[in-house]
């Protein structure tokens, strides 16, 4: 699959991890760069939501902040349809073991639209329009968007870790 814009959410507060969870590092490197690097190689372009990042494409959550990775996840998709892309690959920046073949993986689940765990996905920029609607109505679950697009969830197999809390760092 081509075309793939990728969409490192980083737009929360990190309440439970206690401090910048952009920043922690794993073997030496800063998670950011980490999510960056492993979506980097099978993304044709990469963009940071809801936080500034230097040397990184940063873009601001729409229609405003606060409003948890869907946000996000919409400033995303508006901007992949802007600029071309087929697809958004979404990643919080919280996921230290991200496969390098996670785009693949996703889309060989056969439908368009896969989901595999919060903010981890592959999902179609034509479902733009859906998730500003959703939005706009309120919505702010993730599982709940999921629901409503009919996103496949799938297990990954080492199971992909999720950074809340400083020992939850590999
Ligand atoms: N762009 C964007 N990303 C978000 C937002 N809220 C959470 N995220 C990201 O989504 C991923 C999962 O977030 P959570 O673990 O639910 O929240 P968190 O803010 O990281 O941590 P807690 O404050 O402890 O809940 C992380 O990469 C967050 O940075 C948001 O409002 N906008």
């Amino acid at each position: 699959m081509t075309n793939i814009l990728g969409a490192i959410l980083a737009g929360g507060q990190a309440r439970r991890f206690g401090s910048d969870k952009a920043h922690a590092r794993v073997d030496g490197w800063r998670l950011i760069d980490l999510v960056h690097d492993r979506l980097s190689v099978q993304c044709d372009a990469i963009v940071v939501c809801g936080r500034v990042e230097q040397g990184f494409t940063c873009i601001p959550d729409l229609p405003e902040p606060g409003l948890g990775p869907l946000g996000g996840l919409n400033a995303a998709l508006a901007h992949a349809a802007a600029s071309g892309h087929s697809h958004v690959l979404s990643c919080g920046v919280d996921v230290p073991n991200l496969p390098p073949d996670l785009a693949g993986t996703l889309a060989g689940e056969g439908a368009g639209i896969v989901q595999s765990q919060p903010v981890v996905g592959l999902w179609p920029v034509t479902l733009a329009g859906v998730l500003a609607d959703y939005l706009a109505g309120g919505g702010r679950a993730l599982y709940g968007f999921a629901d409503r697009v009919e996103a496949r969830r799938i297990a990954f197999d080492p199971p992909l870790l999720n950074v809340n809390r400083p020992e939850d760092l590999p």
